[in-house]
């Protein structure tokens, strides 16, 4: 007979008070834990401190950090980052879990990263003997009593079902002595299964193993453990069901539902009636279904930790934890301040984990950028040494040596909105092109490119780049000093073709402007002929950047009024601004005389 299902949940936890790790002084940076005693009531309403809600690795409990000493001794040790928090959980049927989940979402626990349905051992049972025991929902009653016994057995009281193989065997082992054995030789195989089938088994178990390893190892970054198990290997609330209300625990598959961490330790009694509610409406739906309260341990790992959860720990006191950086294929790119090189090898480490697989390597600028070819000297601190990475930008896949040639994905959105401005009637000169991020791009879109760099290396990238793009019928690549290059495309037949000359070498690129002056001197004055617009790019770190930038490019042209179009691009330093000066090529200065040989 079936019976309402009822929430039979009951308190063992003692006047809960529990033992917690606080930080001693500055909660922020602070290694010194000191044990604090902490009432629950602490997070009543009045409570003028309370804890701040959600993981912290200055909550739990934990083995007690080192702080490193000096760069030698920098080791991460991972597991001093493992934190335990004791939490309360409803351990409720696997089928109605997450319907639960659904309706309880305010009470249970909202940690990043942490399913609030878990899964222990001993959750799961077999399928088919699931579907007996709670057939009709019964939780064994009279219904999972006969299937069971047919599951068993092979028949139930006057059941007529047909016996399987195994059942057959121990019917025969039960009726038959060891004499009338000898007429059934072959009772062994009757029973055995299959050889192959078995080895089946053993590698499904095998997997399985595997599988809770990893979950208990430190790869995996939380795990659920029930905690205060009574002899009958119930929760502590295991047999109320009995106790109480003389009915069975139920005995299909469990899964817990993690109460919020204010339930802490609480007792049924002190569970919000919503809660309550709800699984009392649950329980009067369906027959027989019970929900326990149970203890439970939450341990957190060092994978669980965010990249700066981890650094403000390891961290001296008012070190500022660096928390960018930059990303060129496979490569994390810092630029560490001073105060950072001491920890430099332990700040790498820490990047390389919490960005892995996407990031292999951990690199650090060394210096300034002052070459010509705007290369940057670059320590590996952590991952493999490669520095030879692809880029995907906007689809386009660029292959790139960080070790010789210049690449910025801060540019990328610049280029970007370079290349909406072009068409398919275009003809692009890229006077400093670097490895072709700009020149590839472009030529998806225009007519044709002549991309030029100084640097031998960027220019093997350029052309594999193409190649790889299977663009290289619509680039020309070129090797020379760029006023050179400016020079030689306008003294040959190229020069009427191109539209757009893009200029990026912000240091230096509006000085190289004078390349265009006299280009045109050569021919009559009323010459019909196409000027190109020219998009030159410089830094400024005066008052007013677009005065000044447009100073420095009259003052390249000989010209006084050139038309420029003027634009912030990004601020790459404080009061230093990158610009990107768009105009039209004057007239004037193409067919100037004064021509100034370089
Ligand atoms: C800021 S990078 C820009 C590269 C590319 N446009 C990009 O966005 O990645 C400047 C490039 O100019 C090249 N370069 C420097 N001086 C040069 C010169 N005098 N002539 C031609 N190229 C030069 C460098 O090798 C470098 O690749």
């Amino acid at each position: 007979m079936k019976t309402a299902g009822s929430i039979f949940l009951r308190t063992h936890f003692p006047t809960p008070t529990k033992l917690l790790f606080l930080p001693l002084t500055n909660p922020k940076h602070s290694l010194s834990l000191i044990p604090i005693s902490i009432s629950f009531t602490r997070f009543s309403s009045t409570n003028p401190n309370p804890i701040l809600y959600g993981p912290s690795l200055h909550k739990g409990t934990a083995p007690t950090l080192q702080r490193p000493q000096n760069d030698t001794l920098l080791t991460l040790r991972e597991d001093a980052f493992t934190r335990v928090f004791h939490l309360s959980a409803l351990r409720v049927p696997s089928a109605h879990c997450s319907a639960l989940e659904t309706r309880l979402r305010g009470h249970l626990l909202n940690w990043p990263r942490v399913r609030n349905i878990a899964r222990v051992p001993g959750d799961d049972l077999d399928p088919d003997l699931a579907s007996l025991v709670t057939s009709g929902e019964s939780g064994g009653g009279e219904e999972g009593h006969v299937s069971l016994q047919r599951w068993i057995y092979g028949q139930a009281e006057g059941d007529g079902d047909v016996l399987s193989p195994v059942l057959y065997r121990e019917k025969l082992a039960r009726t038959f002595n060891t004499r009338g054995f000898v007429k059934f030789r072959n009772l062994a195989k009757i029973s055995r299964p299959p050889k192959r089938k078995k080895k089946k088994k053993e590698e499904e178990e095998e997997e399985e193993k595997v599988k809770v390893e990893r979950c208990t190892g430190k790869k995996c970054f939380a795990t659920v453990e029930v905690v205060e198990e009574d002899d009958n290997g119930g929760g502590i609330l295991g047999n109320l069901v009995e106790e109480e209300f003389g009915r069975e625990k139920w005995r299909g598959s469990t899964r817990l539902l993690l109460l919020d961490e204010r339930y802490a330790g609480r007792g049924v009694q002190d569970l919000p009636e919503a809660i309550k509610a709800v699984l009392k409406e649950y329980a009067e739906k369906s027959a027989n279904l019970t929900f326990e309260l149970v203890r439970c341990k939450l341990t957190l790992f060092y994978d669980y930790w965010q990249m700066n959860e981890i650094l403000e720990v390891l961290l001296p006191d008012g070190v500022v934890v660096p928390s960018a950086f930059e990303t060129v294929g496979h490569i994390a790119h810092l630029n560490l301040r001073e105060e950072h090189l001491p920890y430099k090898t332990l700040i790498a480490k820490v990047v390389l984990d919490k960005n892995k697989p996407k990031i292999q390597t951990v690199v650090n600028k060394i210096d300034s950028i002052h070459n010509e070819y705007m290369t940057m000297q670059l320590e590996v601190l952590a991952g493999n040494h490669s520095l030879v990475t692809t880029v995907v930008e906007n689809g386009i896949r660029f292959q790139v040596d960080l070790a010789t040639v210049y690449w910025s994905s801060r540019l990328a959105t610049e280029r970007q909105r370079l290349l909406s401005g072009l068409t398919r009637k275009d003809v692009v000169c890229n006077v400093f092109s670097g490895v072709g991020p700009l020149a590839i791009s472009a030529a998806k879109i225009v007519k044709h490119v002549f991309a030029n760099d100084l640097n031998p290396f960027a220019v093997e990238y350029l052309e594999r780049n193409s190649v790889l793009n299977k663009l290289e019928r619509k680039i020309e690549v070129f090797n020379m000093d760029g006023r050179r290059f400016i020079k030689a495309m306008y003294a040959s037949d190229k020069a009427q073709s191109i539209t757009q000359v893009v200029m990026n070498l912000p240091n230096e690129a509006a000085e190289f402007l004078d390349a265009f002056r006299g280009i045109y001197k050569d021919r009559p004055k009323d010459t019909e002929c196409n000027l190109p617009t020219i998009h030159v790019y410089g830094f400024s770190k005066a008052q007013d950047p677009e005065f000044d930038f447009h100073e420095r490019i009259r003052i390249a042209l000989l010209e006084v009024a050139v038309d420029v179009e003027m634009r912030r691009v990004r601020l790459v330093a404080p009061g230093k601004w990158m610009l990107c000066a768009s105009f039209v090529l004057p007239r004037s200065v193409a067919f100037a005389n004064t021509a100034i040989d370089t």
